[in-house]
């Protein structure tokens, strides 16, 4: 598969270690999910080359470190520009090894790019506190320091933008960062390390280690001294592992983990907007985001209308490779994924719920899945339970306000959540009731570099984004000084 790029030395295949380009002896071949094409054979290195990342950025953060907070926003800052400026072709990039559509990729090379601008401009606001002494001979200082070196394992479905928010408030930290992309999608990451390397970020400073053997090479951040903190995209079953895994050091963690998000129509919401927010929220990425609205809760009073209305709108999906215009629902990431949306909708089905559109694997075959919208879905279906990671929407009657809070709080998760409701207290109520880290109000789309992204329960610990996402790069220093 040849891609029509206007700057081909984006399509980068050898994995960017300690300031060097290294093909490795073997490679592991990236595939397109839409035609299943052979996109490029990528650099498959191991521990070593995973090591030499990590020595190298102990040796580079300190440098890195030493500079200006206004010399590394300035240095992020290009990097975000030629970002932008190359936008197009990594949007093609992505969208040849992810499937998504072309102009999601796109928003999600902007979306990504922003996370960089934004903590360029947060390098320069990391302040520390002068507190006054308890004694009158002393002086308390707190300083802000950089952690040192960030290990960090991002997933498929964000190939840019979960490596973004990722390496953009560790670098404006001070911090040094070593990323270790999927096996599906490395390619996003690479392009992001030329243009770095063309931006003059220092060598060793970021390195990206593309290898297949997932284990070893997380084994290897969780367990290697150097790395001071960890980071980490991803489902929540690994994420137990990695956390496991780096006890034995104390590293700091952050995971950003599973969801289950639940999108709740009240009887006096807006019902089209609500529609529209379900479309966002459901179809997204074509299912495959940690904050797409697993459960749709519908008041029974307007339930019927509402059905009526998502089920057109669904059905005016257009189902298709990404690269074609006007698809908004690409290929599913592989053959497993397909398998796992078919069995949540063959279970629910058994167990009586009602297909109103879709239901099946779409006609294109290959990893391609109806849009699919369930009436009658009720407890105990594994499509409530599970995180389903496909377009597939389905339909939950409640009565009461407490009904639905419980419901919609009655699992493991905690990331994102919906709901549509135009009375005032009924707005406070739900979003204070809601045992997630963070709701959306009459919006189906809500992620953005501005706002702390994180869940709670068994969706992580910590935030990425706003202004208190580059706390979890910082470690607090406390001077107390006799004078
Ligand atoms: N909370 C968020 O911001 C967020 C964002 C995107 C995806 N996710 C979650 O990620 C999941 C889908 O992504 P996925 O299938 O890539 O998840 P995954 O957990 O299977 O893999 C994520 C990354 O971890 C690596 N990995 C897998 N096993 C490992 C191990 N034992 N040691 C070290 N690394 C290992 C994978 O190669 C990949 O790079 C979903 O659960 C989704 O909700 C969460
Ligand atoms: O699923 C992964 C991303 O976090 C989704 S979002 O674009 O940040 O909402």
């Amino acid at each position: 598969m040849t891609l029509a790029l206007r700057d081909p030395v984006l399509l980068e295949t050898r994995a960017f270690v300690a300031g060097r380009w290294q093909a490795g002896t073997t490679t592991f071949d990236v595939r397109n999910p839409a035609t299943g094409d052979l996109v490029a054979r990528v650099a498959d290195l191991g521990v070593d080359a995973m090591r030499e990342a990590i020595d190298a950025a102990a040796l580079a953060q300190k440098d890195w470190a030493a500079r200006t907070a206004k010399e590394r926003c300035t240095v992020l800052l290009g990097w975000q520009a030629l970002m932008l400026e190359k936008a197009d072709d990594l949007a093609e990039i992505l969208t040849a090894e992810m499937g998504k559509p072309l102009a999601e990729a796109r928003a999600e090379i902007v979306y990504g790019a922003s996370f960089i601008q934004w903590f360029a401009e947060e390098a320069r606001r990391v302040y520390g506190d002068v507190v006054p002494g308890h004694q009158r001979d002393k002086r308390i200082l707190v300083l802000k320091q950089p952690i040192g070196v960030v290990g960090a394992i991002t997933p498929w479905n964000f190939p840019n933008a979960m490596i973004a928010r990722k390496v953009a408030p560790a670098l404006a930290a001070g911090c040094a960062f070593v990323g270790r992309p999927a096996r599906e999608t490395p390619l996003s990451a690479l392009a992001m390390a030329v243009l770095a390397e063309r931006a003059g970020l220092p060598p060793g400073l970021l390195s990206i280690v593309t290898g297949t053997d997932s284990k070893a090479l997380g084994l290897e951040l969780c367990t290697n001294p150097k790395v001071r903190k960890l980071t980490f995209t991803g489902s929540t079953e690994v994420g137990r592992i990695l956390m496991r895994q780096c006890a034995h050091d104390i590293k700091k963690l952050s995971l950003e983990l599973g969801g289950n998000a639940p999108f709740i129509v009240f009887d006096d919401a807006d019902l089209d907007a609500a529609v529209e927010g379900a479309i966002i929220a459901k179809y997204r990425n074509s299912g495959q985001t940690c904050v797409c609205a697993n459960r749709i809760y519908v008041q029974q009073g307007v339930m019927e209308a509402f059905t009526d209305k998502i089920a057109a709108a669904t059905a005016r999906l257009e189902v298709g490779n990404g690269r074609d215009p006007g698809v908004a629902i690409g290929p599913l990431i592989d053959g497993a994924a397909v398998e796992k949306v078919e069995a949540h909708v063959e279970d629910a089905v058994r167990l009586g719920a009602r297909v109103i559109v879709g239901g099946s694997r779409s006609a294109l075959g290959g990893n391609y899945f109806q849009p699919t919208v369930l009436a009658g879905v009720e407890r105990g279906m594994r499509i409530l339970e599970e995180e389903t990671f496909g377009p597939v929407a389905p339909l939950v009657a409640f009565e009461s306000e407490d009904e639905v809070i419980a419901m919609a709080n009655d699992t493991e998760f905690g990331l994102a959540s919906y709901f549509y409701a135009r009375d005032l207290g009924r707005v406070w109520r739900v979003a204070e009731a809601l045992e997630f880290g963070m709701v959306g109000v009459n919006t189906g789309l809500i992620s953005t570099a501005e706002a702390p992204f994180g869940g709670i329960k068994s969706s992580g610990l910590g935030r990425e984004g706003s202004r208190h996402g580059i706390d979890d790069y910082l470690e607090l220093k406390y001077v107390c000084m006799s004078v």
